[in-house]
């Protein structure tokens, strides 16, 4: 990747974290409040333990240690459930604040992004993906504060009992710092790397699992199970790369902590002995170096539990980096809605051209006009651009030359009509439920009367017998058991009940058969009553049927054009 991109991204990933952290920091501020009081607590413990051990040894009642040690048990364990309580709802706000902030963002961005067969995968990716960010308000930020000020304090609770003990903690801490930072430089790239891999392994398995029946048919369960254990086998490799990484950070710095306790412990040990070689002008009493010896392994705590954090903190960022990134891509092509027109308008297309967003032009100068009351129909060869005509009016398609115009508003690059609407795609969407609730979904406010007789206009009601349940009879996931044509009558009942200015159909006779075709084209002019109808075909009857045809060629791929 190109340094100024790799830059670029990182800063988006580091912002998108912070706002969406901002949400989270006062819970964060107070969790961290409770754990410094837990550490506090500790240090309590260690010096009532100390004391009274100390007392005890020398043949004296345990005196003041020993409520102190109590009174320091208590106050760890109500601050540290405290803490943990805090520190949830912290990292569950975080992850509600970043979901509100895309579905706010890709709902503004029309229904290209989140509509679709694909709606439910990508919804479900967005969901995953912000869980992913729980981890870093809830454990990461409250343990890199920690790792700075708890060592501090428990640094100065040593020197007040052992200088020289304090000092043996600082400097071997001075190693750590280096080594978290490679452990963290490392963790990021392999937990980018293993999203990625679960991106690919849940993508080939809903796109199988979907198409099982066809993958059967072409007897291919053995080649696409391959494909899939390919899938899931890179995952492992890369889930594995993550935790040789962990264990790896984890021995050193065990080992590194160890070493630097047991340093301190034979110091101690040494001191109260009385053997210790060296004259270091400290002198220690058994309840102080009881007390330091305790606490050093709490120097420690907070760094350790740092380094089992990365994870969260590599995770967030891998999900932060892939949400803001669709959010750029969203917001670099913004659909603004028009408010719903009056009547059926005269649109004109002129010299227009439309792409996609990659670069590519699927039309180039296309000029007509469609008027109220008129059948008007682009024809020509698959890939012309007869559906991305009738996308752009609905701001999906993006506008890259000339106009559009609406009566005489010229529509702007992302303006979209779909308040003025009804369209008709080639493969209608239906949802679980019964066909009732399938058309009023079009307009849930209407009566019964009027679902029910935009289903008579439609021709549902041949299908939809009385026998049968009716507009009450259930439709099974995606419209399964309905045949093309009855899909598309239920879109066309719902397009009549939306009764909306302009009609956008694509491909409305590509299901039917003969007969029913003639009988849709014998309602085709009642359709264009008051309102523009276009419509995008192949079929030639439909052309012939229709008042004004225009035809479009597809665009010459770059590769063609050069002789
Ligand atoms: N959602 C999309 N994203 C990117 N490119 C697209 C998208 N939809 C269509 N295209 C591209 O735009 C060009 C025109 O496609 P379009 O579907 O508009 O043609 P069409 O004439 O309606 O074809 P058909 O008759 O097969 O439906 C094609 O090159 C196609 O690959």
């Amino acid at each position: 990747m190109p340094e100024d991109t790799e830059n670029s991204e990182k800063k988006r990933t580091r912002s998108a974290l912070r706002l969406w952290a901002g949400a989270s920091q006062r819970a964060v501020s107070l969790g961290l409040a409770c754990q410094i009081l837990a550490m506090a607590g500790w240090i309590a413990i260690a010096w009532g333990i100390g004391h009274s051990v100390a007392a005890i040894a020398a043949g004296q009642p345990a005196g003041p240690g020993l409520p102190v040690a109590a009174a320091g048990v208590l106050v760890r364990g109500i601050s540290g459930w405290l803490g943990d309580l805090l520190l949830a709802r912290a990292g569950q706000t975080m992850v509600n604040a970043a979901r509100a902030e895309i579905f706010e963002t890709l709902s503004k961005a029309g229904a290209g992004w989140l509509g679709g067969a694909d709606a439910g995968t990508r919804t479900a990716q967005i969901i995953d993906r912000t869980a992913k960010l729980e981890g870093y308000a809830a454990r990461w930020l409250p343990g890199m504060r920690l790792a700075v000020t708890g060592p501090v304090i428990i640094l100065i609770a040593v020197a007040t009992q052992s200088w020289l003990s304090a000092v043996l903690l600082l400097v071997s801490v001075m190693v750590l710092p280096v080594f978290i930072w490679l452990t963290a430089s490392e963790t990021a790239a392999r937990a980018k790397a293993q999203q990625a891999a679960l991106d690919d392994l849940s993508g080939a398995f809903q796109s199988r699992a979907a198409q099982s029946g066809l993958i059967r048919a072409f007897r291919g369960i053995r080649r696409e199970t391959a494909s899939l254990e390919d899938a899931a086998l890179q995952l492992r490799d890369r889930t594995m790369a993550i935790l040789r990484v962990a264990f790896l950070s984890t021995a050193v710095l065990e080992f590194f902590a160890s070493v630097s306790i047991a340093l301190v412990a034979v110091y101690i040990g040494f001191k109260l002995l009385g053997v210790f070689p060296f004259g270091t002008g400290e002198t220690l009493t058994l309840a102080e170096g009881l007390t330091a010896l305790i606490l050093a392994p709490e120097f420690f705590s907070p760094i350790r539990k740092l380094s089992s954090l990365h994870h969260d903190r590599a995770d967030a960022a891998a999900a932060a980096s892939m949400l803001s990134d669709w959010l750029a891509h969203r917001s670099d092509f913004p659909v603004t809605k028009r408010p719903p027109l009056e009547s059926a308008p005269v649109i004109t297309f002129d010299q227009t051209a439309l792409g996609w967003g990659d670069g590519k032009t699927a039309v180039s100068d296309l000029t007509f006009k469609a008027l109220p009351g008129k059948v008007t129909t682009l024809a020509g060869p698959s890939g012309s651009g007869k559906s991305t005509a009738l996308l752009a009016l609905i701001g999906r398609a993006r506008l890259t030359g000339g106009e559009i115009r609406v009566d005489a508003h010229t529509l702007q690059p992302g303006e979209s009509l779909a308040d003025s609407i009804a369209y008709i795609g080639q493969t209608p969407w239906l949802m679980e439920g019964t066909i009732r609730e399938n058309i009023a979904i079009a307009r849930p406010d209407a009566g019964p009367d009027e679902i029910k007789d935009a289903a008579r206009q439609a021709g549902i009601l041949d299908f939809a017998d009385e026998g049968r349940g009716g507009l009450e009879q259930d439709l099974a996931r995606f419209g399964a058991g309905l045949s093309g044509g009855q899909r598309q009558r239920i879109a066309l009942a719902r397009a009549l009940l939306r009764n909306a200015p302009i009609l956008l159909l694509d491909e409305p006779t590509a299901h039917l058969d003969p007969d029913a075709e003639e009988d849709f084209l014998r309602k085709l002019k009642d359709l264009a009553t008051d309102r523009t109808l276009l419509v995008a075909s192949h079929s030639d009857t439909l052309i012939a049927a229709s008042d004004e045809v225009i035809w479009l060629q597809p665009q010459l791929m770059p590769e063609d054009s050069g002789c």
